[in-house]
């Protein structure tokens, strides 16, 4: 048994009333999580911030009532720890290999999370199957191999969120054209959770638009977010 992390204030207040269910995910992780080859050893003391606290924040990107994807969820990041903060998504953690899906499902029952379902799969067998407002992922492809997975489990209007480092920036630079061949899509890079994590998390932000919207700019949001009279005018057919 690798034992208890205490969390620090900042996680007391960014999990409030649910931090006895997000202990208890650490405290899973710490233990079976390490002694399972999960997560290393040397990442239980900076659980909460590195890992919990991180991925917490993503959901200030998430409206209310959302069905989200986790692809590639490993030991439960970020998917595990969005169905513990927000009871109103529908998450839904997507990984392929069953020593780790069976890790997530007992996480599930332990927890008590009867908003999140385990799947087991690749992002790109499910296709046919599985669609969401949300795909996130942390740690999984680089952006154009994780595109091309999550792009076509999206709703139209729906995005990718990406957690990426610190040279997300330029890998999406990167990538633009690629993405913009596999879906019309438009993206850009939000940090979330200034003033709650150090450092804030980077996420690139892929939204599945029309050809039309994704045409307009590199990250124009789409048309059904975009304030009323913001619409370009179409030319006079002739
Ligand atoms: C480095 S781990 C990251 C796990 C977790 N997201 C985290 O941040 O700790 C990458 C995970 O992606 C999963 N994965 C790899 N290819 C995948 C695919 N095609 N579809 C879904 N998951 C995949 C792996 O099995 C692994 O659990």
């Amino acid at each position: 048994m690798t034992g208890h992390v205490v969390p620090s204030e900042g996680a007391r207040e960014l999990f409030g009333e649910v931090l006895p269910v997000a202990q208890r995910y650490a405290d899973l992780l710490a233990d079976a999580g390490v002694e399972r080859g999960l997560i290393g050893p040397r990442e239980v003391p900076r659980l909460w911030e590195r890992h919990l606290m991180n991925c917490a924040v993503v959901e200030e990107l998430l409206p209310k009532g959302a069905d989200v994807i986790d692809i590639g969820s490993g030991a439960g990041l970020p998917g595990v720890v969005l169905g513990i903060l927000r009871p109103d998504l529908a998450v839904t953690l997507l990984e392929p290999l069953l020593r780790r899906t069976v890790f997530l499902e007992e996480c599930v029952d332990l927890l008590g999370l009867e908003n999140v379902t385990v799947r087991r799969g690749r992002a790109e067998e499910v296709r046919r199957e599985l669609r969401a407002d949300f795909v996130t992922a942390r740690a999984v492809a680089p952006l154009p191999r994780l595109a091309g997975w999550a792009l076509p489990l999206l709703r139209e209007g729906g995005s990718l969120l990406a957690m990426k480092g610190e040279q997300a920036e330029a890998e999406l630079d990167a990538a633009r054209q690629d993405l913009s061949k596999q879906r019309p899509c438009v993206a850009d890079v939000i940090r979330v959770g200034g003033g709650k994590v150090n450092p804030a998390t980077t996420v690139v932000r892929v939204t599945v638009t029309t050809e039309l919207e994704a045409g307009t700019s590199k990250a124009t949001p789409p048309r059904s977010q975009r304030a009323p009279g913001g619409r370009k005018k179409r030319g006079r057919k002739r």
